[in-house]
């Protein structure tokens, strides 16, 4: 695959190969009904592995069970043995079943009704159930297939239709566990709640078996999922080929740059292309996941154009896939690929959930997926026993993929992060509450299951609001309205922002109200299911923002005026001149303009825009350092003033979409949907907000071979800025610092998805030269969404590992003064001006001494 680069450009940074293993079977358990094994045995199921046999005996008996293990290692058997065998007994034993897509629970679905056991009546329950066959689930089956969607919409809101099935209900399969993660899981996990909440109302106690992709500390989610106390299976017992991971990063472009003249690196479509294609020419049968689903369509497009080259029947061979597909479309295509009609298939993570797809000769990531968990997922499906296959990780111009690809045991030896989600955040508490309450009185005695004080705090707000009243007995819902409908699961937003194409005035989608200034801003190029469109015209007023479709090549940036006000600080450690600290902020942005750009990162022009500031109540994490470890004690013009003149900052902010990330709330179908939120900059600041794609996940624990600390050299020409430099601590002049601050805080962002299971998406920040909150130099990493995630508490909890990430991925980019690949934004609001790479690697070495100093 290397044929032909010269060795110069040799784009593979390391080579890892990964033994192969055998299957361990373990006997039927005793208690499965023969109809069942019958059936599946039929399917080429002969005996269970022993994973599977664990775990659907934890489930059969009663004990609440996670099975946390690889790809197609069989997780679907674990909850179907237990279920099935008790249906096909006889027995009045209901079960739910949940996936995070429509699509999914489409597939298990049609997985169970395939094995035709006797006494199942198993049915979907979701937005595209016909109103007809509703009636006909809510009478008649016992196991219903839905989503969190639905069951907060349509069923638990109206439990008494649904007395018959809960009375029964024995068991609830939750799937794809792992990415119930950030706002979207904590309003899942308080979903839960109330579904047992209301179960036991009708007196039923139902298990929970949850399956996820392997996880660290699964049992530890998976009972905060629940709110109950769960079993774990890990060992992971079913069959697995060797394989070889070859990381690769995309040369350096000699002829092209981007933004202030930055090095551009090949993109990792391109090459993913090229790869695709040179596996099809050795007849590999391979998977290709590319992050946006035009970036799939357009590598498909690439390799088939490289193959028609050689020969034009080739080209045939490769084929795009995306969400947006039935079913159908899926099996067809699991099928080609399957036989070897289709050699190549470039998709989104749509394959990553839910797809039969395993034994592939090889499988290429265009870009790091956002978590380890989806990493192994996507990685998983290549590797035929006997045979050798072949994973290439492909690093987008991106500082986590840069860090990545030249720290290898962080991607490869690295326990899978636990996802982090928060279901004491009271933004996503307050319309919970509200939904239990309306559902059923809540008691004094129910009050702990939703987090004890901090919901008792909350309750008394909406009383104040005159929602609910308080009695004796505990709290009543006082209104005749459900509070159901106004409550979106997957953000914090409130009133959704509905994408309207002006001419058919069909809803394409929705952005939360927080994003819609920069997702959907008059200009914006919004993507939909793989077809692009332009905003004419965004009315927050009516919630409204119109499109027609159009397909440009180019891209839109907003750009972002951003402020930061410190609310409270909760914690806050000192380390000699350095201060970490966690607390409540107050973001207000700005969008005052965009940019168009190529593909490329050429930049066409910037328009001005007058739309109304945004704020966001959120948690943030951040650090100040003193001006005399800065080295700007003293010194003339000190970083006071080094800052604008309105809040003392530097300048620059500014979150948006990269061309791919559609934001917005997406329907419940797409796993490669999005969910949105709200961001930053910063008014004379450096601010950097990003709204939410449907994203990923970490824990400190798993954080501790990542950042050996060791240092490293800045290399190429970062010592460009020698010159601006005094002597003591960071040894910057005042000019420096908000550069040096803007590009610390722009990696630091790149890097925390590494430690707290978020997108960048998720998350935006702050820097300035002087923040008056703090009284020094201050960088700010925030939560993207009202109220937080979560994702502040992990950067808190992993400064150390973090910051040492953040620094060695600066340093391991060859650029001499910064591109996208280290200290770049692609959503920098402020043009990524002023940046200073090398300031960035003295300010970070500064902090981390300190940290180091005084024992963090
Ligand atoms: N004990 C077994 N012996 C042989 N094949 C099995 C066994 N258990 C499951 N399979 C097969 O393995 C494949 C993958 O199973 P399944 O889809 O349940 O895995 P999964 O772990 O849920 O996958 P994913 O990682 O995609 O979520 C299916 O084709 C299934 O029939």
């Amino acid at each position: 695959m290397t044929a032909g680069i010269p060795p110069r450009e040799d784009p593979v940074t390391h080579v890892a190969d990964l033994p192969g293993r055998a299957a361990r079977y373990a006997p039927w358990p005793s208690w499965a009904d023969p109809a069942v094994i019958d059936a599946l045995r039929d399917c080429g199921v002969s005996a269970p592995w022993a994973h599977q046999a664990e775990a659907a005996s934890h489930a059969y008996e009663g004990r609440h069970v996670v099975i946390s293990t690889g790809t197609a290692s069989g997780k679907s058997l674990a909850y179907q043995l237990p279920v099935l065998s008790r249906l096909a007994a006889g027995e009045k034993a209901n079960a739910l079943y949940l996936s995070p897509t429509k699509a999914l629970g489409a597939d298990q679905l049609r997985s169970v009704s395939s094995l035709d056991v006797p006494g199942v009546r198993a049915a979907s329950f979701d937005g595209d159930t016909p109103m007809v066959e509703r009636d006909w689930v809510r009478a008649h089956a016992n196991w219903v297939f839905t989503n969190p969607d639905m069951l907060h919409r349509g069923i638990l809101s109206q439990h008494g239709r649904w007395a018959r099935f809960f009375r029964r209900l024995s068991c609830v399969v939750v799937d794809e566990c792992h990415s119930y993660r950030g706002v979207f899981g904590s309003h899942v996990a308080l979903l839960l709640r109330r579904l047992r909440r209301v179960a036991e109302h009708y007196g039923a106690s139902p298990v929970f078996v949850l399956a996820s992709a392997t996880t660290a500390s699964p049992a530890s989610f998976a009972s905060r999922l629940t709110g109950v106390s769960c079993e774990a299976v890990t060992e992971d017992a079913s069959p697995r080929g060797a394989r070889t991971v070859a990381l690769w990063e995309p040369p350096l472009l000699e002829e092209l740059t981007g933004e202030n003249g930055a090095p551009v690196r090949r993109s990792a479509g391109a090459e993913t292309s090229r790869i695709l294609a040179d596996l099809v020419l050795e007849g590999a049968r391979s998977l290709a996941f590319i992050r946006s689903r035009r970036g799939a369509e357009l590598a498909a497009l690439g390799a088939r154009r490289i193959l028609s080259e050689v020969d034009s029947a080739l080209s045939e061979t490769v084929a795009a896939y995306r969400s947006g597909y039935l079913p159908e479309e899926r099996r067809a295509l699991e099928a080609a690929l399957l036989s070897g009609r289709l050699l190549g298939v470039a998709t989104t993570n749509a394959l990553e959930l839910g797809v039969d797809i395993a034994g592939l000769d090889a499988v290429v990531l265009a870009g790091y997926p956002g978590t380890l968990a989806s990493f192994w997922q996507q990685a998983g499906r290549a590797g035929r026993s006997g045979d050798s296959a072949l994973v290439v990780f492909v690093a987008r111009d991106d500082p986590l993929d840069t860090y990545l690809v030249h720290h290898p045991a962080a991607l490869l030896d690295r326990p899978v992060e636990t996802a982090v989600l928060d279901p004491a955040n009271p933004y996503v508490l307050a319309p919970q509450l509200a939904c239990a309450v309306a559902e059923l009185p809540l008691t004094l005695s129910e009050l702990e299951v939703f987090g004890g004080a901090a919901a008792q705090e909350v309750l008394a707000e909406l009383a104040e609001q005159k929602l609910l009243r308080r009695r004796s007995s505990g709290w009543y819902w006082t209104s005749r309205d459900r509070p159901h409908a106004e409550v979106g699961i997957r953000g914090t937003g409130g009133e959704q922002i509905a994408v309207v194409e002006s001419d058919s005035g069909r809803m394409l989608g929705t952005v939360d109200p927080g994003s819609a200034c920069f997702a959907v801003h008059p200009g914006a190029v919004y993507l939909h299911q793989g077809s692009s469109y332009v905003v004419d015209e965004l009315d927050l007023e009516t919630g409204l923002a119109m499109v027609h479709a159009e397909n440009p090549d180019w891209t839109t940036t907003p750009r972002e005026i951003v402020d930061i006000a410190v609310l409270s600080t909760e914690e806050k450690q000192d380390f000699g001149g350095v201060s970490v600290c966690l607390g409540e902020v107050a973001v207000t942005s700005q969008v005052v303009g965009y940019l168009r750009r190529r593909p490329s990162g050429e930049v066409l022009d910037h328009t001005p825009l007058d739309l109304p500031e945004q704020s966001l109540r959120t948690r943030a994490v951040w650090y100040t350092i003193s001006s005399e470890l800065l080295g700007t004690d003293g010194v003339s013009g000190a970083s006071r003033a080094a800052g604008s003149s309105t809040s003392g900052a530097s300048a620059s902010s500014a979150p948006s979409g990269d061309s791919g990330a559609s934001v917005g709330s997406a329907p419940s179908g797409g796993s490669d949907a999005s969910a949105g939120s709200a961001s930053a900059g910063g008014s004379g600041s450096s601010a950097d907000g990003e709204a939410g794609t449907g994203g990923h996940r970490v824990g400190t624990e798993s954080a501790g071979p990542v950042g050996t600390g060791e240092e490293t050299r800045v290399s190429g020409r970062g010592s460009a800025h020698e010159g601006g430099r005094t002597p003591g601590g960071a040894g910057l002049v005042p000019a420096r610092v908000p550069g040096a601050l803007h590009a610390a805080e722009h990696a630091a962002i790149g890097l925390l998805p590494l430690f707290a299971t978020c997108d960048r998406w998720d998350i935006g920040g702050v820097s300035t030269a002087w923040h008056e909150d703090t009284g020094e130099a201050t960088v700010f990493v925030h939560d993207g969404h009202p109220g937080g995630a979560g994702f502040a508490e992990r950067g808190y909890a992993a400064i150390v590992p973090w910051l040492v990430a953040t620094r060695e991925a600066i340093v391991s980019c060859e650029c001499p003064t910064g591109c996208p690949s280290c200290v770049q934004s692609p959503k920098c609001g402020n043009g990524n001006d002023p940046l200073d790479k090398a300031g960035a690697v003295a300010v970070l070495g500064t902090v981390l001494g300190a940290l180091r100093q005084h024992g963090a």
